[in-house]
């Protein structure tokens, strides 16, 4: 049932016109500290394997002695100290073994007396009138003399101290100590605490359980078949294992259309449900955008001078937390952290989570909105080799937009408000995100391709990992100007001698032959307007048509030169459309809203189009002559000449070149 006060709430909300109350991140911070406690939930108790990962609600006390009793170290004889006083090799003392042997598990039965011993195991119970153990092998049994029915003994070449390989009870902890403080996250180590100290049920902090939906009328779930226009629902999944990371349950609630009534009964049931509500998707100015509207007045913050994440919205509803986080994933996951994560480790009992920082230096200059404080999301890597340089702070450079940046960044960085950008060169803190910065053994900075992938997975099948940066062909020439990396891969057309990458090599510098790729006209199949055509008479045939229109390419790259050169001059239809990778190009022919381009022939096999040869490109490297010695450059050497790379190239469609000088 949904609640009517929230239904008139969403009413009111929906008749006023929206518009962001844009804060700062402080005093959004500061509004959520004053909105709720910050404190653990309640406790509840659970099984002793069931506490793994839950947090100690109060300080628990050792409900029995560990060990139990005094027991011994070692495998040998249970005896009094006072007894084996001068004993030497040349002096041995002579015990008599009373008539029993004291197992692990074997309550002792006879008093250990005056010049008496008892067998005892490693563990066994130590018997009353002994005060240490002896090891066995500073005894040997008496030879010889037994007289009928007299009992066996030892002759003992040490002295032992009392208390000699006793462990005593409640050494290890003592019944009523505290075992565990309240706060400690239990690992397995605690686990086995407990279980020594006869704990079978635990008191941890209740999970906070927070329901997590995804809006939007294009989300899918991930996996499923997506028509046109649709995209994954990746925050959700995300967002769930963030909540999880961070001591929190996850409560799914799945995609919902971005339609007030649906989400308003989804609201009201998650407040019902959970302690704390995320939702994701809807909280800006757009026409779909109505997720913040079903908050009403119970909207504490909305719109934060921060980017990402400038439409975040807070709410308080029915005392609850929730979280409205802008779609753009960067932007969910990035202010999820900055806002939710506090607040869900307070209410979890978790303390406040530490980010280590790093001072690195900007590797380029980094742009930024004049207003909005921004948050760069980075790669670290080692500057010039040699270390002088300290670390490098490369820009992701993907946009609030970016799935992937937030997962494969080192960090990030902050631009303040009222600066335009950073400079390259400039020193920088850079907080590091899921742990220290691994720092791999090679680095390589310039322009992406599949058939790097494949070099770079036989690398690490032998155990050497490497960063690749996708900067492009001329940002990844001038870092290895700047010696900031081992290789940078590009494929550079200069215009005036036709040749690839050569004519852009500079002192220090040398050049490794990578791969060919064949470049052609991309259509689609069946497109008749390209039928039985060559590559250059299609570029021709195209380019006369003003119905056949062109998906260009970005200026300064390869692609584009090529194409210039073939179109001399002339300006196609589409000819302003200009992305900036072969696989964009693809896209855009596949669904239609371009009918040729040019690209590498391996992304148009992956796209399903047609293709007309029309040059090759070389994908060469940049090597650093400074770095060309280091182990894991010479691994790369090597594996890019080795047989196995030769056949992954060939299968992906490129042409190895000639062995690298
Ligand atoms: N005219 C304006 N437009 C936008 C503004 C603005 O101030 N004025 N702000 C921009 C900023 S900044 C951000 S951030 C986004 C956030 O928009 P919304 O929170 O309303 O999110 P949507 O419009 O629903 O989606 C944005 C984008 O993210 C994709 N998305 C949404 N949910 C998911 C999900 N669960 N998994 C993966 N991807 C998701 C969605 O498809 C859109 O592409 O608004 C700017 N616009
Ligand atoms: O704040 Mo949005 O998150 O910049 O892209």
């Amino acid at each position: 049932m949904t609640d009517p006060s929230l239904v008139e709430r969403i009413r009111r909300a929906a008749r006023q016109e929206q518009f962001l109350d844009v804060v700062s991140a402080e005093e959004a911070a500061a509004r959520l500290r004053a909105a709720f406690p910050f404190q653990a939930l309640g406790e509840e108790s659970v099984g002793l394997a069931d506490s793994l990962g839950r947090v100690v609600a109060r300080p628990i006390a050792a409900a029995a002695d560990a060990p139990p009793f005094d027991r011994s170290a070692v495998d040998g004889f249970a005896l009094r100290a006072a007894d084996t006083t001068g004993a030497t090799e040349a002096t041995p003392r002579r015990l008599v073994l009373n008539a029993e042997v004291l197992a692990c598990g074997v309550a002792p039965g006879i008093e250990v007396a005056p010049g008496t011993a008892t067998a005892i195991a490693t563990g066994g119970v130590i018997p009353r009138g002994a005060d240490a153990v002896v090891m066995i092998e500073h005894t040997v049994m008496e030879e010889g003399g037994l007289e009928e029915g007299e009992p066996p003994a030892i002759l003992l070449s040490r002295a032992a101290a009392p208390g000699a390989f006793v462990g005593f009870a409640g050494s290890d902890i003592a019944k009523g100590e505290t075992v565990l403080r309240a706060g400690t996250v239990v690992t397995s180590r605690e686990i086995g605490m407990l279980a020594a100290c006869g704990i079978a049920s635990v008191p941890v902090v209740r999970r906070p359980r927070v329901a997590v939906i995804s809006t939007g009328d294009e989300l899918r779930a991930p996996g499923s078949v997506l028509p046109p226009g649709a995209i994954p629902d990746s925050n959700a999944a995300i967002l769930a294992a963030a909540v999880a990371e961070n001591g929190g349950e996850p409560l799914p609630f799945g995609i919902l259309r971005d339609e007030e009534a649906a989400l308003s009964a989804a609201l009201s049931r998650a407040l019902e449900e959970a302690d704390m509500v995320v939702m994701s998707g809807g909280t800006s100015k757009g026409a779909g955008d109505v997720s913040h509207r079903i908050l009403g007045d119970g909207v504490i913050v909305h719109g934060v001078a921060l980017k990402p994440g400038k439409p975040l919205c807070i709410a308080r509803l029915r005392d609850k937390p929730v979280f409205v986080l802008p779609g753009f994933p960067t932007s969910a996951v990035f202010t999820f952290h900055r806002f939710a994560v506090p607040l869900l480790r307070a209410m979890a009992g978790l303390p406040e989570r530490v980010e280590a920082e790093v001072p690195a230096r900007l590797a380029v200059r980094m742009p930024s909105e004049l207003g909005r404080e921004e948050y760069v999301m980075a790669s670290l890597a080692q500057g010039q080799d040699g270390g002088e340089d300290g670390l490098m702070a490369w820009p992701l450079g993907k946009g609030s937009g970016s799935v992937t940046a937030f997962g494969a960044a080192d960090g990030f960085f902050a631009i303040p408000a009222l600066d335009q950008g950073a400079e390259a060169g400039q020193a920088l803190r850079v907080t590091l995100i899921g742990g220290p910065a691994r720092l791999p053994a090679l680095t390589i900075i310039g322009s992406h391709c599949v058939g790097l992938d494949a070099m770079l997975d036989l690398l690490a099948a032998e155990g050497i990992g490497a960063r690749s940066l996708a900067v492009g062909s001329l940002g990844g020439l001038a870092a290895a100007k700047r010696g900031q990396c081992d290789l940078a891969p590009a494929h550079l057309l200069d215009p005036k001698t036709g040749a690839y990458n050569a004519p852009f090599l500079a002192p220090g510098l040398r050049l490794v032959p990578g791969w060919r790729r064949l470049q052609g006209v991309v259509f689609r199949p069946g497109d008749g307007r390209f039928a039985g055509m060559d590559g250059a008479a299609a570029v021709a045939a195209a380019s006369a048509d003003p119905r056949c229109l062109l998906v260009n390419r970005n200026a300064g790259s390869g692609t584009r030169i090529l194409l210039d050169g073939l179109l001399g001059g002339a300006r196609p239809a589409g000819y302003a459309n200009q992305p900036k990778s072969h696989n964009a190009v693809a896209a855009a022919v596949a669904q239609g809203r371009a009918d040729w381009g040019v690209a590498i022939e391996t992304v148009a096999r992956a796209y399903g189009l047609g293709f007309l040869p029309l040059a090759d490109e070389h994908y060469d490297f940049f090597l650093a002559e400074a770095r060309a010695d280091r182990a894991p450059v010479r691994a790369f050497l090597r594996v890019l000449d080795s047989a196995e790379s030769q056949a992954r190239l060939a299968a992906l469609g490129f042409r190895r070149m000639a062995a690298a000088a």
